[in-house]
């Protein structure tokens, strides 16, 4: 990319108001041909609305785009993929009953006269898939596909729609750790031919090894914008977050006591799960590695109650009645799944309602909300920190991340003996995080035993006092002390190898 190449997008002064809150003042940057930009900041900085106001998908109030140096009018979606904006959002847009061919080229199917050309579209969608090396059969219906490569897929026509800009929102939250490699190399090898590229992602990582500058956002204002990977970490998150973040996981004494959670054979009915057995004590955070696919997620329904199982959990002794999600809270597991957005959340509803639905009935007498109840409210708003302009406001209006925490927040004032949390940090900003793992910390001093399921190795590595590895459908190894590294982690989680002298050297 050459720094004297005029940007194909820019963005002056912008700001865009909803109600109750500005969720952009004055923000500002530029994308270049054939230059990767990290759109980063705090959940709630406005990233997902500066983008969607390139996406077409919201109107500023104020300020202006330019694309290809000309003010320019995005007023929808449809005029942004004409000038070549195309966005991937964690969001999928394909259309699930349509094959994979269909979707590639949906809304520019090729016509011969007055048909459309059916052969050269499966021609078509095979070479485009193939020059991307995502190998799926393009007669398939996109519904049949894991996540992973609908993913692709989206990619494959963002690709082959002549995107010169990619606008990517969080677009690997949810794929796994080579599905998101894979997924970086296809957006690396785009900017190389010219394409631009703006991302989003709470990961550092992915930022540091795909982006050539990021520009920092707070409370919908520009901080600045610096080179990666030349900007240390420490200084990117302190621009974001506004303060300095030490001792990142914290840190705790664990001396574990009595067992709280037995585990034996439990299995689930769809199969994904084969019997696995084991024990988590008062005090400790147990971890669960594994690829996607590998049986972790299941494991985590299958504790809560979110799915049909077979075999034994007990809480402090008492059985627990399996696939039945209340009995399971009443037993005494806060589940915290992994598909919040349709497990968790009552999109309905105010962030009020979705932080108390717990607990609200064990305090409101005939439904009302009195001033003390809404005080508790607002002390969990604050607590969990979540941002909010009132509690009154739908949880739908809220950034992906507050979201997230919101949910967080209702299943962690429970009290539960036993927590089961399935990729808890997804979605949540870097200063979240390091506040969800001091709840986390703070949990299990005060007793309980909780089992966090994650695909960031770091985070069970800092986290967890032993991690467990799922490898095809069941507990394969166990790492704790010295051998929790992210080799021997991947080492079983990858090939079922559980002996040390087989790892080589651990880097
Ligand atoms: N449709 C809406 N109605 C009301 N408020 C909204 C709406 N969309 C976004 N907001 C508010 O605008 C602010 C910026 O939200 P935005 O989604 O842009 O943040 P973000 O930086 O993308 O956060 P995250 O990292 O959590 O995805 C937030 O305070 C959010 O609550």
């Amino acid at each position: 990319m050459n720094a004297n190449t005029a940007p194909l997008v820019e963005v002056r002064g912008v700001s865009k108001r909803y109600p109750g809150v500005l969720a952009l003042d004055d923000a500002s940057l530029s994308v270049r041909p054939g230059e990767v930009v990290a759109l980063t900041g705090e959940n709630g900085s406005g990233k997902s609305t500066l983008s969607k106001i390139i996406g077409g998908a919201e109107q500023p109030d104020g300020g202006v785009v330019l694309v290809d140096g000309a003010e320019t009018v995005i007023a929808n979606p449809a005029t942004a993929l004409k000038l070549g904006i195309v966005m991937i959002s964690q969001e999928l847009t394909l259309a699930p009953e349509l094959t994979v061919a269909e979707n590639v080229f949906l809304g520019r199917l090729p016509r011969r006269g007055r048909f459309i050309d059916w052969a050269t579209m499966r021609t078509r969608a095979r070479e485009e898939l193939a020059a991307l090396d995502v190998h799926v059969d393009v007669d398939a219906k996109v519904a049949d596909l894991s996540v992973e490569l609908q993913q692709e897929v989206e990619i494959a026509r963002a690709v082959s729609s002549q995107a010169r800009l990619l606008i990517l929102d969080e677009a690997t939250s949810s794929l796994s750790e080579h599905a998101t490699e894979r997924l970086l190399e296809l957006v690396r090898e785009q900017a190389r031919r010219g394409v631009a590229v703006l991302m989003i992602s709470h990961r550092m990582p992915e930022l540091y090894s795909t982006a050539g500058s990021a520009v920092v956002l707070r409370d919908g204002r520009l901080v600045g914008t610096v080179p990666l990977p030349a900007t240390p970490e420490s200084q990117l998150v302190r621009m974001m977050v506004g303060r300095e973040l030490n001792d990142y996981y914290g840190s705790r004494d664990c001396t574990p006591g009595e067992v709280v959670l037995q585990v034996r054979d439990l299995a689930s009915a769809d199969g994904a799960l084969a019997p696995t057995s084991f024990e988590v004590r008062s005090g400790e955070i147990v971890g669960i590695a594994g690829l996607v696919g590998s049986g972790k997620a299941q494991l985590g329904m299958a504790l809560g109650g979110a799915v049909a199982a077979s075999g034994e959990v007990r809480v402090n002794g008492t059985p627990v009645a399996l696939g039945d999600p209340r009995r399971a809270l009443s037993a005494g597991i806060g589940l915290v799944p992994d598909d919040r957005k349709r497990a968790a959340l009552l999109p309905t509803r105010s962030v009020a309602h979705n932080m108390t639905l717990t607990w609200l009935p064990k305090i409101s007498r005939f439904g009302v909300v009195s001033r003390s109840e809404n005080r508790r409210v607002r002390e969990a708003i604050a607590e969990y920190g979540v941002k909010t302009s009132s509690p009154a406001k739908l949880i739908t209006q809220l950034s992906g991340g507050n979201q997230q925490k919101a949910i967080l927040g209702r299943i962690f004032a429970l009290g539960c003996p036993v927590y089961v949390l399935s990729e808890p940090t997804r979605g949540v900003d870097v200063g979240s995080k390091s506040q969800i793992y001091a709840l986390l910390q703070r949990l299990t001093e005060n007793g309980a035993a909780v089992v966090i399921i994650s695909s960031e190795l770091p985070e069970l590595i800092g986290l967890a006092d032993r991690v467990l590895v799922c490898f095809q459908g069941a507990v394969h190894g166990e790492c704790s002390g010295e051998q929790l590294t992210e080799v021997h982690l991947n080492a079983i989680a990858v090939s079922g190898r559980t002996h040390t002298e087989d790892f080589g050297e651990p880097s």
